[in-house]
């Protein structure tokens, strides 16, 4: 098939989190099973040595109604040698210091920006003559684009055969803007659909992607469930119910390319599940890094966006209490200033023992995972997550909150010990967090044998893309039925 793959970021290239993750893996496994994919993207201006790309192409998407145009560049990179990827560059809406905000205020233009994005895409495949089978839309980014499909180009020869699919990573970001930005698709920001629009003047972007897309999946088969719900809908779950019987779910893989601690380039020792010992060198090393003691204490780690979905609210009233055992604790995280402003205070208190990185830095986040024991994501909610499934990789036991993908990939000792591979509360509460911790420490302390075994199998575990991506492969061709 091919595929012609929509993100706003992607490894290797830009990434603010989860979703560059799979916006590399997934390509690149269906490359690998032969089909012909090609990435699109915003061209930021953060991508580095972007200028050293070819221009391929020079285009203009224009507003026959005023006749005005937006003028574009387009540039093709490679991801990893094998992916082809098509940089739209436009310097008005991508040449800026960051992606989606900055000084932690979103621009005001965001809906101007990826509604031009979408098009300019629509425009470019077809420019380059590239007749997708798929549309693959990524969260509220590109999930215009089945609209555009649909209304610009609903009598087209070129997109005849094109069917659009979009993946909700995070169904809480919507993007909410008034109709007026999209002033460059005129035939579209007339659009009068209540399902799509939010109040008199606004566009939902994602309710867009999730009425107009033929197929619609979300990143766990629990996350896809939890979406029809009015509790887990994030205010959609009408749309969802709507489209039933085309949403799915299909759990994220691991890309082991880069999450392997035996052959991981940016941990200090490589390590597998027979050689141990290096783990433990590991976790000395990140002590002393991370200027903690250099000590046998277990290591509780936290590498994530610091906002409320992380569940860092459930963590920061029972820090104190959890602090007052024999453990480290590190989180590395950036986000909500107010949240960073506390951590640092209770670094202040407890230095010895807790370390507060407020930094992106992906080598720390690697050797956080090999250094730890226990890592936490005590997730208010969790489309799939990667952490816990680079966690099990590492040995390090995750401890986790019982929704979307943390409940389809850790099984909980308490419920399945043959099996287990991590620990599972339940409650969004702090104290049934602490509680969790709390059990996974005096595991740890007192079951010492039985901890191995359990790291054992967590360690044998694998969430193969390979299998995610046969599972899209299936969605792609129900698409096209
Ligand atoms: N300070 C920091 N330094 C270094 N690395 C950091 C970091 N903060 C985060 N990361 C990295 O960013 C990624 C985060 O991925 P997640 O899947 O956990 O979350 P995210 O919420 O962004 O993704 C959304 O999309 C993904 C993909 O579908 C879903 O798994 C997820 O549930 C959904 O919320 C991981 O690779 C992590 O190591």
């Amino acid at each position: 098939m091919n595929v012609l793959f929509l993100t706003s970021e992607l490894c290797d290239f830009v990434k603010t989190g989860g979703l560059a993750d799979v916006a590399k893996a997934l390509p690149m496994e269906l490359v690998k099973r032969n089909h012909d994919v090609r990435i699109m993207m915003p061209c930021y201006n953060r991508i580095p040595n972007y200028f050293d790309y070819p221009v391929i192409a020079d285009l203009s998407l224009t507003n026959p109604q005023n006749n005005t145009g937006i003028e574009f560049k387009v540039r093709q990179a490679k991801l990893c040698n094998k992916v082809t990827v098509w940089l739209i560059e436009n310097e008005h809406y991508f040449a800026r210091n960051s992606i989606y905000a900055e000084n932690n205020q979103s621009y005001y233009d965001n809906g101007e920006r990826f509604a031009f994005f979408s098009a300019a895409s629509l425009l470019t495949t077809e420019y380059l003559k590239f007749v997708p089978d798929i549309v693959h839309c990524n969260d509220w980014h590109t999930a215009l684009t089945p609209m555009i499909l649909a209304l610009k180009y609903q009598n087209s020869p070129f997109f005849k055969n094109t069917r659009s699919v979009i993946t909700i990573h995070n169904g809480a970001f919507q993007g909410v803007f008034e109709k007026s930005q999209l002033w460059m698709l005129p035939e579209i920001s007339q659009v009068n659909n209540e399902t799509v629009s939010q109040g008199f003047n606004n566009i939902n972007f994602l309710k867009c992607g999730v009425f107009y897309a033929d197929k619609i999946n979300a990143v766990s088969p629990s996350y896809a469930e939890e979406l029809t719900t009015f509790l887990g809908g994030h205010g959609m779950s009408q749309n969802y119910m709507d489209r039933i019987n085309d949403l799915c779910g299909i759990v994220n893989g691991c890309d082991y390319s880069d999450w392997d601690p035996s052959i991981d380039k940016n941990i200090p020792f490589n390590f597998n599940s027979d050689t141990m010992v290096d783990k433990s060198l590991c976790k000395f090393l990140l002590q002393e890094y991370t200027n903690l003691p250099v000590c046998n204490k277990p290591i509780f780690g936290m590498v994530c966006r610091l906002t409320d979905q992380k569940g860092i609210n459930l963590l920061i009233p029972v820090l104190d209490e959890m602090l007052q055992h024999q453990i480290q604790l590190i989180i590395v995280g950036t986000g909500a200033p107010e949240l960073e402003n506390i951590l640092h205070q209770y670094t202040k208190k407890y230095a010895d023992r807790f370390v507060f990185k407020s930094v992106y830095d992906n080598k720390l986040a690697h050797m956080v995972e090999a250094g730890s024991d226990f890592f936490l994501m005590p997730s208010i909610y969790e489309p799939c997550g990667l952490n816990q499934m680079y966690s099990l990789a590492y040995g390090t036991l995750p401890i986790v909150r019982a929704v979307g993908g943390l409940k389809d990939t850790v099984i909980c000792y308490d419920e399945n010990p043959l099996e287990a591979t991590g620990f599972i509360f339940k409650e969004a509460e702090p104290q049934a967090f602490l509680n969790c911790v709390r059990r996974a420490l005096i595991f740890y302390l007192q079951e010492h044998l039985e901890f191995l075994r359990i790291r054992r199998n967590a360690m044998n575990v694998r969430y193969n893309w390979s299998d995610s991506a046969e599972e899209y492969e299936k969605m792609y061709k129900s698409a096209m039925h």
